[in-house]
Parts: C-alpha cells; sequence; structure tokens
C-alpha cells in the first residue's frame, strides 16, 4: 500500500492531512515521491517497504532544510536554482512545501517572478520533465479526451495561459507554462491547496514571436497565434471540457494578451476569475487604501496617472473605483480621478485613433483638444499623487519623472508594478533617492532594502500574490458557482486588513512575505463571506460560523506538509499497534 492510497479519498473531515500524490503520471500502487522522505520514521518505511532505499538515519526538518538551503545555495545561477527548485517539488514535494513556507521569502523570487521571467523565456531550452498539461489548437474537437489523459483524478483548481503576455515579457507561446507552474506553487505554499489537486494548463495555440518558430528547441506550434473567433471556439470547448471532467473546478486565467473577451463571456457561466484583471486590482486597491489613509489626503482629492493601459492597468483602476465611490463619490467623481498613458501618449476620447473597448471607459473628454504625449508633461498638467506603472517598460521612471513627483506631494505614491525586475518602472532605490526618501512605494517584483542618507528603507511588494491563493482557496471552499466582483474587492478589503501592529506603526501597505500563510486565511474569509452575501456560495454548513470558527475551519483545510507528515505517521503507527493487539 502507498500512502498516496491510503488518503486519497476527497471527503473526510481534515483534507489537510491527506498525503501528496507526486505526478508522475502512469504510476499506479507505486510508491509516492514522498514515501522516500528522510523525515518518516522507520516503521513507516518498513510498512511503506521503503525501508533500505533511504539513507538509515530519520532527519528532522530543519536538518532536511538545511540541505537543501546549502544545496541551492551552491547553484551558480539564477536558472540553476530555479531547476534544484522544480525538481525538489516535482520529486519530494512535502518537503519542498516546508521548506518554501519556513523561507517564503527566499524563494519565493526563485519560483516566481522575477526568476520565473527568465525560466520561461529560456523554456524550451531548460525544460526536463513534465509538469501540467498542453493543449494545442490541433486538439480542438477532442479536448475533453486530452484532458481524461491528466493522472490525477480530482482537480480543483487550474491556472490556464496561452503564453501570449508572459509578465512583462510578451509573446512567449508554450514556454509560459512556468507561469501556471509557479502561480500553482504559490497557491499550495500560501492558501495550502493541494499540490495534487492543481493543474498547471498551458494552450498551444500559435506564437505571434516569430523568433520562436527559428528556434529548434521550441516545443510548441510553429504557426501564427490563431484568430479571436477560431480563440472563442476553442476555448469555448475548453471550459465546456474542464468543467465536465471536474464539476466544480476554478479555473483562473493568466497572462493572456487580451483576456477582457474571456473573463466577460464565461464569468457568470463558469467559476472563474482572471488574475491580471482581477487579482491585480485586488492587491493594488489594498495597497491604496493603506496608502490613501496614511497620506491623510482625502479619496476625492487624489489624482492617479496610470502609465499603461493594458489589463492590469484598467483592472486596478477599475477596483479603486470601486473603492472611491464607497468611500462617498458619484462614479464620475471616481473615473475622472484617473489619467491613463499608453503608447500613443494620455487616452482621450479625442486623440483621433480607434480606442480598444476597455481603453473607453478612462478616456479623458476634459482635455480641450489638447493631446499630450511624454509622460513628464502629462504630470505636469495632472499633478498627480498617484502614479502607476503597468506598462512593462523598466526604467520610466527616470530621475526627471521622480524628482516632479516628489515636488509635487509631500509622500508621492508610487507604484511600478510592471513585471519581472528588469521591467519595473524604477528601482527601490531610485524612487528613495529621487524623492529624498519620501515615496510610498510597492513594485511588482521584489527589490532589496536600500539605505538612504542613514535610514534603511523597505520596498512594499503590490503583487498579486498577496490575493489570488485566497481568491482561489475562498472559492474552492465555499464551493461558489461563480466568482462574483464582491469575492474579488473582498479580497482587497480583507488584505488591507492583514496588517498587524508593527506593520502598521511601520507605515508598510503590505504585510510582511513570511505571514502571507495568516494573510491567505484573512483573504480566503472575506472571500467567502462575500460569497455567502452573494448567495453563490453552495458549502452551506459554514453559513452560521463566526469569523473565529470560520477561520480555524479553513486553517484545518489548508494542506500542510507537516500535519501530512505527522497523519502518516500517526495512521501507519495505529495500523501496526491493531495489528499487534490482533495477535
Ligand atoms: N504587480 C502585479 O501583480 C502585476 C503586474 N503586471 C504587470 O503589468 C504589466 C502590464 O500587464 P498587462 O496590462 O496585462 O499588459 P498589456 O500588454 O495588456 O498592457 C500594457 C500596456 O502598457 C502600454 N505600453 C507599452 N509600452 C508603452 C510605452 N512605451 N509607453 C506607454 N505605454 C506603453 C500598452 O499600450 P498600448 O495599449 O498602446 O499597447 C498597454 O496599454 C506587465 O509587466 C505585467 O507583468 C500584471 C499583472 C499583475
Ligand atoms: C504578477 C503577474 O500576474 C504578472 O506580472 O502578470
Ligand atoms: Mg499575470
Amino acid at each position: 500500500m502507498s500512502s498516496t492510497t491510503k488518503f486519497a479519498s476527497e471527503s473526510g473531515p481534515a483534507p489537510s492531512v491527506k498525503h501528496t500524490q507526486s505526478f508522475l503520471p502512469g504510476r499506479g500502487a507505486a510508491p509516492s515521491s514522498s514515501d522516500y522522505d528522510t523525515s518518516l520514521s522507520v516503521e513507516v518505511r518498513k510498512y511503506l517497504r521503503t525501508y533500505g532505499l533511504t539513507p538509515p538515519n530519520v532527519e528532522s526538518f530543519e536538518v532536511q532544510a538545511e540541505r537543501c538551503l546549502k544545496q541551492l545555495e551552491q547553484k551558480a545561477t539564477a536558472i540553476d536554482k530555479y531547476l534544484y527548485l522544480s525538481n525538489l517539488r516535482n520529486n519530494h514535494t512535502d518537503l519542498f512545501y516546508r521548506l518554501a513556507m519556513d523561507h517564503m521569502k527566499e524563494l519565493t523570487p526563485l519560483v516566481y517572478t522575477p526568476v520565473v521571467g527568465e525560466a520561461c523565456i529560456r523554456w524550451s531550452e531548460i525544460y526536463q520533465q513534465p509538469e501540467g498539461l498542453y493543449l494545442s489548437y490541433a486538439d480542438k474537437g477532442n479536448l475533453a479526451s486530452v484532458i481524461q489523459n491528466w493522472p490525477a483524478q480530482n482537480v480543483e483548481i487550474t491556472v490556464v495561459t496561452d503564453g501570449s503576455r508572459i509578465l512583462g515579457l510578451g509573446d512567449l507561446g508554450i514556454n509560459g507554462m512556468g507561469i501556471p507552474v509557479g502561480k500553482l506553487a504559490l497557491y499550495t505554499a500560501c492558501a495550502g491547496i493541494r499540490p495534487d489537486l492543481t493543474l498547471p494548463l498551458t494552450l498551444d495555440l500559435g506564437t505571434n514571436n516569430e523568433a520562436l518558430w527559428e528556434d529548434p528547441l521550441y516545443m510548441g506550434s510553429k504557426r501564427p497565434k490563431i484568430s479571436c473567433e477560431e480563440e472563442r471556439e476553442f476555448m469555448d470547448e475548453l471550459m465546456a471540457a474542464l468543467t465536465q471532467r471536474w464539476p466544480g473546478i476554478v479555473i483562473q486565467f493568466e497572462d493572456f494578451k487580451n483576456p477582457f473577451p474571456s473573463l466577460e463571456r464565461y464569468r457568470n457561466t463558469y467559476t472563474c476569475f482572471n488574475d491580471d484583471i482581477q487579482g491585480t486590482g485586488a492587491v493594488i486597491l489594498a495597497g491604496v487604501i493603506n496608502a490613501v489613509k496614511n497620506s491623510g489626503i482625502p479619496v476625492k482629492d487624489q489624482r492617479a496617472v496610470f502609465y499603461g493601459a493594458g489589463s492590469a492597468g484598467v483592472g486596478v483602476a477599475k477596483q479603486i473605483v470601486e473603492w472611491f465611490v464607497k468611500e462617498g463619490l458619484t462614479e464620475d467623481e471616481a473615473r475622472k480621478c484617473f489619467w491613463f498613458v499608453d503608447t500613443k501618449g494620455l487616452i482621450t476620447l479625442d486623440r483621433g485613433d480607434k480606442l480598444a473597448d476597455h481603453k473607453v471607459y478612462f478616456a479623458r473628454d476634459d482635455n480641450n483638444g489638447k493631446q499630450i504625449k511624454e509622460l513628464i508633461d502629462i504630470i505636469d498638467e495632472v499633478k498627480p499623487t498617484i502614479l502607476m506603472g503597468l506598462s512593462t517598460i523598466g526604467g520610466v521612471f527616470d530621475k526627471q519623472v521622480l524628482n516632479r513627483m516628489a515636488e509635487l506631494n509631500k509622500h508621492p505614491i508610487i507604484f511600478p508594478l510592471s513585471n519581472p525586475s528588469a521591467n519595473s518602472e524604477c528601482t527601490f532605490a531610485d524612487a528613495i533617492k529621487y524623492t529624498e526618501g519620501r515615496a510610498v512605494f510597492a513594485s511588482g517584483s521584489p527589490f532589496q532594502p536600500t539605505m538612504y542618507q542613514g535610514v534603511l528603507y523597505h520596498a512594499g511588494q503590490g503583487n498579486n500574490m498577496y490575493v489570488f491563493p485566497g481568491i482561489g482557496m475562498g472559492t474552492i471552499l465555499s464551493k461558489a458557482v461563480i466568482v462574483t466582483q464582491n469575492m474579488i474587492y473582498a479580497s482587497a478589503t480583507s488584505l488591507s486588513t492583514a496588517l498587524n501592529e508593527d506593520e502598521k506603526k511601520k507605515g508598510l501597505l503590505y504585510p510582511d512575505v513570511s505571514r502571507i500563510r495568516e494573510v491567505s486565511v484573512i483573504v480566503t474569509r472575506g472571500v467567502i463571506r462575500a460569497a455567502q452575501k452573494d448567495g453563490v456560495d453552495r458549502e452551506i454548513t459554514i453559513r452560521e460560523f463566526t469569523d473565529e470558527q470560520l477561520d480555524e475551519w479553513i486553517r484545518q483545510r489548508m494542506y500542510d506538509p507537516r500535519k501530512v507528515h505527522d497523519s502518516l505517521e500517526k495512521e501507519v503507527k495505529g495500523l501496526l499497534q491493531n495489528a499487534v493487539s490482533r495477535q
């Protein structure tokens, strides 16, 4: 018997203690990777018939972690470290997640942004093992049967990309698989969604990145990206096929170049959300709520310039509009607090080009025919209190821009949110230096602390990783039929309340990443409560719970690799004892 088969049932009161299953298609009843964990006792090893297959000593988690960290340290490059951690995750799943949970700050940049960006650029070159499902346009008409090949019986959540806009790196085709893999690793590490119930999914719908067609190692279809019409038909079939195999599956769209049509088409019929539009909107709203409160400047006097008017920029602004309205502005007053900039300059209704649908809502109509192209001129005209970067253009918030923001504001709110680090609109060090330490700062990718005039400053990280794990977990646990806007909004307001006293005293915008597990409980609770209010939840047994009861219930359902270990030990020892007493 393998420990996997022992704990395989999805029902039961304590899913968190189920043993995980390694990703090894067709492994059948063979021992799972975690059966070779060197922390298992001799009794368990003998029971699992792995005794003798691992070195003799029974190790503590601390010793295991020490070895892993030493091995990690010996890797010369970021990609070597990334590959080491991927192998650890695939071959020693529980050990990887124990390490990730205890060393969140050090490991997140290696499994997620920025290093996942380099991994995606080089995916076809560094590829070593299957880690997710690939569905090609050529599979159209047969998606359901290809999906049947996924070896896990149950899947609770999938992250799906077509690779057409990976971070700020553009169209990487199927090389984008690193993103679903990385995001789902965070779903597990941050919110405790069981790793064997996650599905990284990459759509091979062609690519307009011609360099990939020339690359002999590229492993996707070497053809131009399919048309919007073809994509819609493919997505219709995909959504139906996923839900048919796994009713209740949460589908998270990620890094699509134009994600608006799918979100609109499916948000009221499938359990889905878009992380770039909605998750980013929520996480940045949380930071803005705290930044605006700290600034002392009332909401009605806030003026925000958004550099970048894509899915992330518009998603963020729409969430902030909702908050401004709840703070007493009319929707029109709230909308007018925003000025958007794209490749052609300030977005106005009379600019002369046909605006994409998602840009129209925020397009200015009060510009008296004046069109402004350069960011510095737009700042002079608007005199913003907030400067957001979601443009993919690294370094565009230069000395002149930052100096000007500092002249205009006592505490300019500056959020360069593009990923990975090289695409950040400015570095943390520059933001601090050129605003004389006065910037209220959050970036998409992490930055090291910076020293300015004898004071050490710490950067906030405004990344959707603070909310998507909780949105996913809240949706799964409440068994919500759809993900409503109130659930997304609740993830933001919950996150904004998750700062502890120490973090508040320091004027931080986001909780420390090392606390992300407790933060995810708070976000998950907020999402569940909103699902209940909207009446889209189906887990009716928890409706009457107090917040404390709900938090405890959530914690009990979070995958915790330490509990997996303890539970396996207990179970096997119990079985052995029973066997002895029966003799
Ligand atoms: N921090 C976080 O959690 C998140 C960060 N992001 C980051 O946000 C960035 C944007 O993502 P997304 O909105 O989905 O991407 P899109 O491609 O949809 O949008 C990019 C936007 O930037 C504009 N832009 C590009 N180049 C310039 C330029 N030189 N000058 C002015 N504007 C420019 C584009 O203009 P045009 O419309 O004219 O093409 C477009 O409006 C990415 O780097 C991504 O990594 C995304 C999600 C979450
Ligand atoms: C973080 C993220 O989702 C992005 O950069 O696209
Ligand atoms: Mg993204």
